[in-house]
């Protein structure tokens, strides 16, 4: 189709969103804060009305005082069927089980017709935890957030993951892209495409989901993994990255990234050893040697402020464990590349702008094909149509984390089996 064709057909379809929003209360302005594999996500206002007769938006629009909500639209007649049959409903049922915590992205409704769904949810207005991170690094020209600053949103961000699990909820794609900021700095956790509510207690996974430089080792290992175990994981590479300013593990081929697992992560001088402490807590390569929730929330690098805060969600603090910080007896590789190297680059602006990788090295130990797949989609060349974080102040180019996080969007549907 033609430029000029699409840029109509697109209107077109702009001006039915729009009449569709009103007929359900809310004025869609054409501010496109983000975009995901099959949807948009815009900027809008809830009328008057609206707000009075659906009990979710008016209490927690009340608190906010401003009436401004962010509406998810998904392309469901051009989404696989896959995607509409399994991925959506399983995000609206998890954030409906999850409402309503501070730290949770609310769904305050949904209506659909035969082309699309919508969600209308609440409004982060300022940007992610990974744009966050690359602004502050390039204006401290320093990589990483402050560890008071990332203290105060890692506490955010497990009391938000207690609530899921205590709802019954494993993520499974915990990331910096899928942590929001809102107006008031408060951490907002989103994008349920992927959580599991069968994942807990007992019952153990099997499907690979989420990013690779994120993922647990028992999942790169195609073992059946514990859910809640595998978000604790992801939980250390976040904190990982908001004091660093970079992943503890970058590579591109599963048997290299499980190598560097085993060594586990390096520091940067200066960083505290408690925080150190508590990130090797985490990336424990046995699920069950890894901290719990419980450990986290009591762990001495947590408690300086106000500990009282996750005594209503996770009770009492149990012993802290100590963890090994010596490499394991794994052989080392020929020639290991260093680890998490800042590269300039971040995530495609437009969905699907990635490179074809078919000629990548086939993993030598026999990932699953669709990690494989994955893999292959997942190392977009920098270079392409990405967006700079903030202004940097200082001569540093802005920092940033490693590409493989800003894996394309089809990408991370198409893995999942
Ligand atoms: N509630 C929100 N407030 C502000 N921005 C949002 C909100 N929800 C989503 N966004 C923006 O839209 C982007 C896409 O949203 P989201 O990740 O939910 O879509 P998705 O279709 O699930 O994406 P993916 O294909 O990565 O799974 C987000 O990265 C974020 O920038």
């Amino acid at each position: 189709m033609k430029g000029s064709s699409r840029r109509r057909l697109g209107q077109r379809v702009f001006t039915e969103q729009v009449r569709e929003c009103r007929d359900k209360g809310y004025l869609l302005s054409s501010k496109k804060i983000g975009s995901g594999a099959f949807s948009k996500v815009y900027l809008a206002r809830a009328t008057p009305e609206r707000i009075q007769h659906n009990a979710k938006l008016s209490a927690d629009l009340q608190d906010k005082h401003h009436a401004m909500v962010a509406i998810k639209i998904v392309s469901t007649a051009e989404a696989p069927a896959e995607f509409s049959r399994k991925f959506l409903p399983r995000e609206i049922s998890s954030l409906n089980a999850t409402y309503k915590h501070l730290n949770v992205v609310q769904l305050y409704e949904t209506y659909q017709n035969s082309q699309r769904s919508y969600l209308v949810l609440e409004l982060a207005a300022r940007g992610d935890l990974l744009e966050h991170i690359n602004s502050v690094s390039a204006r401290r020209c320093c990589p990483g957030l402050e560890e008071d600053e990332a203290r105060r949103l890692f506490r955010q961000l497990v009391s938000a993951v207690a609530h899921c699990h205590s709802s019954g909820i494993v993520h499974r794609d915990l990331k910096c892209e899928n942590i929001l900021l809102d107006e008031q700095g408060l951490l907002k956790l989103t994008d349920f495409g992927f959580a599991n509510c069968s994942g807990l207690k007992n019952a153990l996974l099997s499907t690979f989901c989420g990013s690779v430089a994120y993922t647990a080792p028992e999942i790169l290992m195609s073992k059946k993994y514990a859910g809640e175990r595998a978000d604790l994981w992801s939980l250390g590479v976040i904190l990982y990255a908001m004091v660093t300013g970079k992943l503890p593990f970058k590579e591109r081929q599963p048997h290299r990234m499980l190598h560097l697992m085993r060594r586990g992560p390096t520091f940067r001088q200066g960083l505290s050893s408690e925080c150190q402490d508590l990130i090797r807590g985490l990336l424990q390569l046995r699920p069950d040697a890894r901290l719990d929730l419980q450990q986290v929330a009591a762990h001495r690098w947590m408690l300086p402020f106000a500990p009282a805060l996750f005594c209503n969600v996770l009770g009492t603090a149990p012993e802290e464990p100590k963890f090994p910080t010596a490499l394991d007896e794994v052989p080392r590789l020929k020639d290991p590349e260093p680890l998490g190297t800042l590269v300039q680059l971040q995530r495609p602006q437009r969905p699907g702008a990635h490179h074809d990788r078919t000629s990548e090295p086939t993993p030598a130990f026999g990932a699953p094909r669709l990690l494989q797949a994955h893999l292959r989609c997942s190392v977009a060349s920098p270079g392409v149509g990405f967006r700079r974080p903030g202004a940097a102040s200082c001569s540093q180019q802005p920092l940033s984390l490693c590409s493989i996080s800003a894996a394309p969007k089809e990408a991370r549907h198409c893995q999942v089996k």
